[in-house]
Formats: C-alpha cells, sequence, structure tokens
C-alpha cells in the first residue's frame, strides 16, 4: 500500500475470516438505506444490523476501495470493536500503538525527547485496549469495517452516485435518486456521503460548500525506504532505536507538521506519512479533492512563505517525496449545527456529512463512528413505529458533544501554531495537542442506551428538560461560528473553555 490508491483485497486471509462470534440483535422490521461507505457509512451498516435493522449500502465507487493516509480513532470509537470478535482481532493487527511522539521547532530544534505517544494523549493507558487515541492508516481500517460487512453478508452497491434526497412523512419514507436516475427508499436513509453530500439540499434548502478556514494542508504517504534513502532524513524521521514507529510534531508561526515513519509488523511494509497545516497567503483555494495533487517544490515553496527557517531535514523530507503523492486539501469549514436531519426525520445525516472538523481535534472519524453506534441503538430502542423519534433523540445526544469536539480542534491549532516557542523550553506538554477525557471516555452505546428514554420524552411538549451529559463537566453549550473564532483571534484572545476540558 502506498498511500490514497488502495483497493481493498476483499478476499485477504485473515484469522477472522472464520467463527464470527458477533450476538445481533432479533429483528426489528426497520429499514435503513446508507449513502457512502467510508467510516462512518460501514459503521453505521454494521452497528444496524447488529441491532436488528435490514441494511443496504450506496457507495459512488465503482469497488471497495479507500485513499488517504493516517487518521486517529479515540477510545470512544474503539470500544464498540470488542462487540465483534474478529474485527477487533483485526483491529489489534492494523492499529500503530506503541509510537513515540517527539514535538520539535519548526527550525527542527526538539523540544524535549521522544515520549512514548500513548503517554502525550496521555490521561488513559499505553496498551492498545486503553489508550485514548490510536493511529490507524486509513486504507487498513477501512479494509477492517468491510471485511466485517462481508461476513455479516451486508449488500454495498457501488456505482451509485446519489444526486438527490427526499423524504415521503405520510408513507413514512425517506428516498434517494442516483445520477441514472434510480430510487430507492428506505425507512430511515443515512446520508453518510462526506462534506458535501446532497442531503443539505433537503436539510437546509441548499448545498453547504464550506468557507475558507485560513488554513490548508499538504499531505502525503509513501514508501519508508525511499525516504531513508537520504542520511540526514533518516537520521530526524527514522524508526526510533531502528524499530519503533515514530511521530512528530513540527510547530512554528502559524503552521505545524505531522509526521509518522512506520512498518507494519505483518507484511514488513515500510511507509512514511507527512503533513503540514499551512496559512495560505491570499485566496484559499476552495478544491476538496483527494485527488488534487501537487509538486514537491510548489510545497517547498509555500512552506517558505508561509513560515520562512523550516529545519533542514523537513526541506528534505518534502525532497523524497516521489511525483503525484501530495495531496493538497484546503480546510473549509461548515459551522457547527444543531440540526442534521430532514423535517420528517427519515434521512439524517452521520459523519462529514454532519459535521466537518480540523485534522486538530483528531475526530472526524472517531465522531462518525460514534453517530453511526448512536442512531443504530437509537432506532432500536424507538422500534419501527417511533422511527422520527430516534432520529430526533439521536441529534439531541450527538449535537452538543460534536459542537465540543469541533471546538477543540480550533483550540488545538492555537496551541500548535500559536505558542510561544520561546517559553517551551524543553516542556513538550505545554504545546501538545489536548485530548479531553470527555471525549475518549464515553461509551456512547452505553450512553444511548442509559439516556434515549429521559432524552425521547424531553422531546415531548411539556416533557422533562434533558442535559447532556457527554461533553466537558461545568461547560454550558452554546451555538458559535468560525465568525466569531476569527474575531477572537483579531483580538488576540482565547477561545473561552469553562469547565473541565482536560
Ligand atoms: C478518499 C478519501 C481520503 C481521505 N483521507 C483522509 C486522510 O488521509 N486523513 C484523514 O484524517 N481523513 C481522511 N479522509 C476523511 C475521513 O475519512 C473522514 O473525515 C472521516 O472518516 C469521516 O468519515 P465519513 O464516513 O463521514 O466520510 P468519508 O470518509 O468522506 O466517506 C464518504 C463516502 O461517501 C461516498 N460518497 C460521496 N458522495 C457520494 C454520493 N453522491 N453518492 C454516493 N456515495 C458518495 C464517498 O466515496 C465516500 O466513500 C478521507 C476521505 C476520503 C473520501
Amino acid at each position: 500500500m502506498s498511500g490514497f490508491t488502495h483497493t481493498i483485497d476483499t478476499e485477504r486471509p485473515s484469522a477472522t475470516d472464520t467463527d464470527d462470534q458477533v450476538q445481533c440483535a432479533p429483528p426489528t422490521g426497520i429499514t435503513v438505506l446508507i449513502i457512502g461507505a467510508g467510516v462512518g457509512g460501514l459503521m453505521a451498516a454494521l452497528e444496524c444490523h447488529r441491532k436488528g435493522h435490514t441494511v443496504r449500502v450506496f457507495e459512488r465507487s465503482t469497488s471497495a476501495s479507500a485513499g488517504g493516509d493516517m487518521f486517529t480513532i479515540g477510545l470512544s470509537g474503539r470500544r464498540v470493536i470488542k462487540r465483534y470478535p474478529a474485527m477487533q482481532k483485526e483491529l489489534d493487527e492494523i492499529s500503530i500503538h506503541d509510537s513515540w511522539m517527539q514535538h520539535r521547532k519548526w527550525t527542527s530544534e526538539p523540544i524535549g525527547e521522544p515520549r512514548p505517544f500513548g503517554q502525550v494523549v496521555g490521561g488513559g493507558g499505553l496498551t492498545l485496549h486503553n489508550q485514548p487515541m490510536v493511529t490507524q492508516l486509513r486504507p487498513l481500517f477501512h479494509a477492517m469495517l468491510y471485511h466485517q460487512i462481508e461476513r455479516f453478508g451486508i449488500e454495498v452497491s457501488y456505482g451509485k452516485r446519489i444526486v438527490k434526497y427526499y423524504e415521503d412523512a405520510e408513507r413514512g419514507v425517506g428516498g434517494v435518486i442516483t445520477d441514472e436516475g434510480e430510487h430507492a427508499e428506505a425507512d430511515l436513509v443515512l446520508a453518510a456521503d462526506g462534506l458535501n453530500s446532497h442531503s443539505q439540499e433537503l436539510v437546509f434548502g441548499s448545498l453547504n460548500k464550506g468557507v475558507p478556514s485560513g488554513r490548508s494542508i499538504f499531505r502525503a504517504a509513501w514508501d519508508l525506504e525511499l525516504a531513508m534513502a537520504d542520511p540526514l532524513v533518516k537520521e530526524t524521521f527514522g524508526l526510533k532505536d531502528g524499530k519503533d514507529p515514530l511521530m512528530q510534531a513540527w510547530m512554528g508561526p502559524d503552521t505545524h507538521a505531522m509526521t509518522l515513519s512506520y512498518v507494519d509488523k505483518n507484511s514488513k511494509n515500510g511507509q512514511m506519512l507527512w503533513g503540514v497545516t499551512f496559512k495560505e497567503p491570499g485566496e484559499q483555494d476552495t478544491t476538496e479533492s483527494w485527488r488534487n495533487t501537487v509538486s514537491g517544490d510548489d510545497v517547498l515553496k509555500m512552506m517558505e512563505k508561509s513560515a520562512p527557517g523550516w529545519g533542514e531535514p523537513m526541506k528534505r523530507l518534502v525532497k523524497t517525496m516521489p511525483a503525484g503523492s501530495i495531496i493538497f486539501w484546503p480546510l473549509l469549514w461548515r459551522d457547527p449545527n444543531p440540526r442534521t436531519h430532514s423535517n420528517g426525520g427519515r434521512v439524517l445525516q452521520i459523519g462529514d456529512a454532519a459535521h466537518s472538523f480540523l485534522p486538530t481535534s483528531g475526530n472526524g472519524a472517531t465522531q462518525a463512528i460514534e453517530d453511526a453506534i448512536t442512531i443504530a441503538a437509537c432506532l432500536q430502542h424507538a422500534g419501527k413505529d417511533n422511527v422520527a423519534t430516534a432520529v430526533e433523540t439521536h441529534s439531541l445526544l450527538r449535537s452538543e458533544r460534536v459542537s465540543c469536539g469541533q471546538l477543540l480542534g480550533f483550540v488545538n491549532a492555537e496551541r500548535l501554531q500559536k505558542a510561544d516557542l520561546s517559553k517551551v523550553g524543553n516542556d513538550a506538554k505545554k504545546v501538545a495537542a489536548k485530548v479531553p477525557k470527555w471525549l475518549w471516555q464515553l461509551d456512547p452505546e452505553q450512553y444511548a442506551d442509559e439516556n434515549y428514554a429521559a432524552a425521547a420524552a424531553s422531546l415531548q411538549e411539556g416533557g422533562p428538560a434533558f442535559v447532556n451529559t457527554n461533553i466537558p463537566v461545568g461547560y454550558t453549550p452554546k451555538p458559535w461560528t468560525l465568525a466569531d473564532i476569527e474575531k477572537l483571534e483579531s483580538e488576540g484572545k482565547q477561545v473561552e473553555m469553562s469547565g473541565d476540558w482536560s
């Protein structure tokens, strides 16, 4: 595998192919049509199946494939995997939980010594099953979900590009239309088709293409061997003690870079992964495409323009990236919106279709998984006659937490890119991204199970008020926008985080 174009080997022999001991609930009679086979869509398919609903998936790609490089999955998104013994086994094999983390100034000067990644994202533990956050290679994580989809025998239809969502509240169905004019309906349609989901037209009345957040990212994944051919690159970015994965954060004014060198224990394939977030001087390019590549020379020019003085090892690392391997991705922003469903509650957005996250939140994929778990549980509690109530209750349980997680992305961006590096000394803890307990400690399935009845009751006229406990203790959620954050930034103020965000 070398980032961004990986066809999933659905035949991959694995210890998981035999005895799949998932305990599935009795059928509920609820039909769910899921649009998009990303992390959110696939996880929703698995959870809906496990909870007894009947599921189908439509995906626009022509085959099971997954691009991209790495993301982190928080413990709140991983706990559920233990319900799928075969998938848990595969997750244990692919997780990069034993890496080291080194912080540096963008000029290459180290900020302290490398520490175990689990300690940096601290408060939890260092083992695979209790670490607050674990790094995953996106193609392998997708493959793991696909393998479970296959074990369940869930139907995934490829080449289905959805261009329109609708609902018929009277008949109690949600529906979609493909670019070839095919209609499909179900009791509930889950829009898991990413940032530019056409479900926005039904939910908000128009497509929200997002506004420039002022930040963009270059990212790449390529063979470790190619990177290590340069001795200075090897010395700086090579595996820790010649064997352990090494992650680095290089921090500068309004910019930061992340790297990971890693060798897969099973295949012995080595990967180098890299990304740099920067402020584009002038107007921001707004093409959101994981196929939008740029040259190494252009990257170096942009890095130097946005923060002059990058250390030589970082510049040399960029020079080892093969042509066509560097993706440009503008970080467009969609403000938090508590409304993620159609009027009649027959179409619900989940994952990126419902909320965009800055990479510095480390939570885009995790929150997509939490959405999937929550709606599957809510449907089970509600039953076939109350699908719309399940959808509204899901939104109530999710929207405040998601909005806090989105805010965290801005707080972390500030920590990584606005730190007064002259005062950091050797203490990387002062600048490391926050990984708060309220985020990773949650068990979203348990939360939905324990709170469904009270949350649903609060929706009835005159019903008792419901207060979420899946957000920072002592924080009263309030609506906020990118404009509010930019105003604070321009006044030199920090985002308010009352309550316990530790
Ligand atoms: C190709 C790709 C590469 C990525 N690489 C990275 C990465 O390296 N690091 C990272 O942090 N995040 C990456 N992401 C984003 C990350 O996976 C998501 O932010 C997160 O996992 C939430 O997942 P999601 O399921 O909501 O959305 P996504 O992962 O974006 O999945 C959406 C799915 O819907 C499908 N789809 C879109 N439009 C339609 C349509 N009209 N009809 C039918 N299907 C449709 C897409 O093909 C995709 O499979 C990538 C996303 C994609 C699509």
